[in-house]
């Protein structure tokens, strides 16, 4: 396939090593200082856009992608105020939209756990659920796009919260789950779900060990998104 890098820093650089590794060919590796060349690409020359650059950069990138008429695979997180408008974009305009917080699998069967848990939890008394994020001291959002997706994944299976809050912020509302956000080099990643009681605490966590998982997930989507329509994502991708 021949695919173009939306922001080339810390994962679009190893999403290329990766594409390249598996015969992909890179069609162009875009950041902020050379933006001006998507102008000389040719659209119909690319099969997919993976873009990982910034918060403020998505949007603008997902719009151009769909003018164009090119795919896109996007892992950028802290842009989610605009998620609804993007996706009815992408439907709109004929286009592909695929988003996931976290692309490596790990993560993935530990939403689904995460899931299952808080369901349990809630037949529960006397627990009081948080979730703590710990990232390097790059990273531009917090708390992390995975972070809101353990959230909402608590949110929609205990009745007990409505919504999430960082925790250094005030809650207006006893029904406000608590988000830590930890900043700590070189951490690729690190999100950490407890239930505590007088009694005892319950917790499970993930630990990235590198940025691999993320990346070769990212491309493994692309490849399987070729040809496909649509707003998509990680539980259209995966079988379980
Ligand atoms: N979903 C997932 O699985 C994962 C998501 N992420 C998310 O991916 C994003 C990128 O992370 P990371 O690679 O670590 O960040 P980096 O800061 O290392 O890289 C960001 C890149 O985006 C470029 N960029 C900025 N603005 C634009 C623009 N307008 N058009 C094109 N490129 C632009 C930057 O350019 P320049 O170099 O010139 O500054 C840089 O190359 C973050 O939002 C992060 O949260 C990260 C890991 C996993
Ligand atoms: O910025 C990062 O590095 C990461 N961002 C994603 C997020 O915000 O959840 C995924 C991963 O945790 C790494």
């Amino acid at each position: 396939m021949n695919i173009l890098l939306l922001g080339y820093g810390k994962m679009g650089q190893l999403i290329g090593e990766i594409a390249e590794s598996r015969s992909h060919h890179l069609a162009g590796k875009i950041t902020i200082e050379n933006r001006d060349e998507l102008d000389q690409l040719k659209p119909e020359n690319i099969d997919v856009a993976i873009e990982f650059s910034q918060p403020e950069a998505a949007v603008e990138n997902f719009e151009w992608c769909f003018e164009k008429g090119i795919p896109v695979v996007s892992g950028t997180t802290g842009w989610l105020s605009e998620k609804s408008r993007i996706e009815n974009l992408a439907i709109e305009k004929n286009g592909t939209f695929f988003y996931a917080s976290n692309f490596s699998i790990g993560v993935n069967i530990f939403f689904k756990v995460n899931q299952f848990l808080a369901k349990l939890m809630n037949e529960t008394q006397g627990y009081q659920a948080s979730i703590e994020e710990i990232h390097h001291t790059a990273k531009k959002d917090a708390p992390s796009g995975t972070a809101i997706t353990l959230a909402e994944g608590i949110i929609q299976n205990h009745h007990s919260y409505r919504k999430w809050n960082l925790s250094d912020e005030p809650s207006d509302s006893e029904l406000s789950l608590p988000i830590t956000s930890k900043r700590i080099d070189p951490a690729p990643g690190t999100h950490i779900i407890r239930y505590q009681s007088e009694i005892d605490d319950i917790e499970i966590s993930h630990t990235a060990h590198s940025r691999q998982g993320f990346a070769l997930g990212a491309v493994l989507v692309s490849e399987w998104l070729k040809d496909r329509k649509g707003v998509f994502s990680m539980d259209d991708f995966l079988s379980f």
